[in-house]
């Protein structure tokens, strides 16, 4: 698959049954794929179970850092689809690996000041790192550099590593201690994902790149960023599930994060869906800014309905 082949818009049943047939592991993005918030998008129950109805491997593959994998089964769970933790890997995920396994902190002695939701410090939590700050109470009072609980006492001089992803809760007190432990040199930088923005209904709001890209910004220095379109983060599913990277396909809504994720993973196809943020025109542009999906369809669902 290469930039140059024209994607292919899937517009009925023979284009779908062809589709489907190239590829043994579909990989999902979420947001804008699957659900916009806390809203379903058509047929995607009747799509999944289709899909695994016809023995195909389903993974989940969201940049959105503010859930853990656990509480994403919950998500599901609301709608109607059974997932299980194994299957769904998040950015915050991705960064928690990343903190063990390449900056190689050591848990129970480093710890983290993390810049997002709870996603962050759970996964963070399960993998044994005391993780600072995220939803902590004490960051949403205004911020006094006199009185605030995380100036007052000094910063913690065993906290290693900021990780920051998208954080709705994001204020003054957060970005201002944020900065000052990017202001030590002894501490690495995480960012979860580069997103500038993420798609509810009909809206497009400020994603976890805009507040990463704002705290680095300020302190002066770059994150190493974790989730799509990241390799080590395709690495760490591929060998999880020892993959066949020619017979997967990647579906997202993102052109320079899922279908770059699909294309310089190598994987054997990649699927843009218009529902989140982009349209057929950006889809079909030629740019050395994103590569095309091999494929693009109006919504998911529409596998479902052009086969039923
Ligand atoms: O961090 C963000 O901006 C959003 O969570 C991200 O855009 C959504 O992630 P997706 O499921 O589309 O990878
Ligand atoms: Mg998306």
């Amino acid at each position: 698959m290469t930039q140059q082949q024209t994607p292919t818009k899937i517009t009925n049943k023979l284009l779908s049954e062809e589709f489907l047939n190239k590829f043994d592991t579909f990989l999902f993005d979420c947001d804008g794929v699957l659900w916009l918030g806390t809203i379903l998008l058509p047929s995607i129950r009747e799509t999944l179970d289709m899909l695994t109805s016809l023995g195909k491997q389903l993974i989940f593959v969201t940049n959105n850092s503010t859930k853990s994998r656990k509480a994403y089964t919950k998500k599901f769970e609301s709608f109607g689809i059974k997932v299980t933790e194994d299957q769904i890997f998040t950015s915050g995920y991705a960064s928690a690996v990343y903190v063990r396994d390449f900056l190689k902190l050591q848990p129970g002695k480093d710890k983290i000041w993390g810049f997002g939701e709870a996603g962050v410090r759970e996964e963070l939590t399960l993998m044994g790192f005391e993780t600072l700050g995220c939803d902590d109470p004490g960051l949403n009072q205004p911020f006094d550099a006199s009185t605030s609980p995380f100036l007052v006492n000094g910063l913690d001089k065993d906290v290693k590593c900021v990780v920051a992803g998208l954080d709705h809760n994001v204020n003054y007190h957060r970005l201002a201690i944020t900065l000052q432990y990017l202001q030590q040199p002894d501490v690495e930088f995480v960012g979860t994902n580069v997103d500038s923005t993420f798609p509810q209904k009909g809206y497009t709001f400020p994603g976890a790149g805009s507040m990463v890209e704002s705290v680095a910004f300020s302190s002066g220095r770059r994150p190493a960023y974790c989730g799509k379109p990241n390799k080590n983060m395709l690495n760490t599913i591929v060998s999880a599930f020892n993959l066949d990277r020619s017979k997967c396909c990647m579906v997202g809504d993102r052109l320079n994060t899922d279908i770059r994720f699909g294309h310089e993973g190598e994987l054997g196809g990649t699927l843009l869906v218009l529902t989140g943020i982009e349209t057929e025109e950006r889809a079909l542009e030629v740019t050395s800014e994103h590569p095309r999906p091999a494929y693009y369809v109006e919504k998911l669902g529409d596998l479902y309905e052009y086969t039923h």
